[in-house]
């Protein structure tokens, strides 16, 4: 089965006005390949000024949003806020708000299981720590945040998995295509083990931890590597490059 490869750029807490309107003049120039889905995940704040400058056919993404529709949560956004502003996605479960805002795996598969059925579509996060990494638990690590997902969603066609491995995460240091291809690979035969051959075929998984212009055509190259989440490089003209790498 063939799955639409499909780049995010998380901007996180960075742009302003002055940025993301140059960001958006790039995106809006370049020739972008029609075969890439893109999603822009943009600090809440400047969602609907990034929705009036981008391209039309990019998805927008909120960073986060809680887990149920409205009332006293003060500094929290729903996602029936996300769907009212135009966005169409969320990214959920990214390491930075497990490691510093200490969400667990539960209420992130509780947050996705709510986004979907308001009708947004989700970047699922997962990944682990170099930690982990080291006393060879990665598997056990993206198994189990796999299986608090699984728990709670039903239906997986409005959802893409990213896999980002901490230890790559900001610090230049990519996994080797390799790398990631062993762990998406896992990830494969984990869906097709306990969800269903089918969700196993379809599910996007992408890739993220320092994805650059340098190392993007490679990594795409490998079998179930079926897009990137990017973070500093989708700030930057070479976020351009990094979608067209399957060109
Ligand atoms: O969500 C994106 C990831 O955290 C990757 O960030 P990075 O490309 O800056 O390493």
């Amino acid at each position: 089965m063939s799955r639409k490869f499909c780049v995010g750029g998380n901007w996180k807490m960075n742009g302003d006005q002055k940025s993301i309107a140059e960001i958006a003049k790039t995106l809006s120039s370049a020739a972008l390949d029609p075969n890439t889905e893109v999603v822009i995940g943009c600090p809440a704040i400047y969602l609907m000024y990034a929705r009036n400058l981008l391209p039309c056919e990019l998805g927008l993404a909120g960073q986060n949003a809680y887990k149920v529709a409205k009332g006293a949560f003060t500094g929290e956004i729903s996602p029936a806020m996300l769907k009212d502003i135009g966005a169409d996605w969320v990214i959920l479960g990214h390491s930075e708000r497990r490691a510093i805002f200490g969400e667990s795996d539960a209420l992130i598969a509780e947050k996705a299981e709510h986004a979907l059925a308001e009708g947004l579509k989700v970047i699922a996060c997962i990944g682990e720590t170099l930690e982990e990494r080291e006393a060879g638990k990665t598997n056990e690590v993206v198994a189990r945040q796999m299986c608090a997902y699984a728990q709670k969603i039903k239906d997986w066609k409005n959802v893409v998995v990213a896999y980002e491995p901490v230890w790559a995460i900001g610090t230049g240091k990519t996994a080797t295509p390799d790398q990631a291809q062993e762990v998406h690979a896992f990830l494969r035969q984990w869906l097709s083990d306990n969800i269903s051959k089918e969700v196993s075929a379809s599910l996007r998984i992408q890739y993220g931890g320092s994805v650059t212009a340098a190392n993007a055509k490679e990594l795409a190259k490998k079998p179930d590597i079926d897009g990137f989440l990017v973070g500093g490089a989708s700030l930057k003209p070479e976020f351009v490059d990094i979608i067209n790498a399957r060109q």
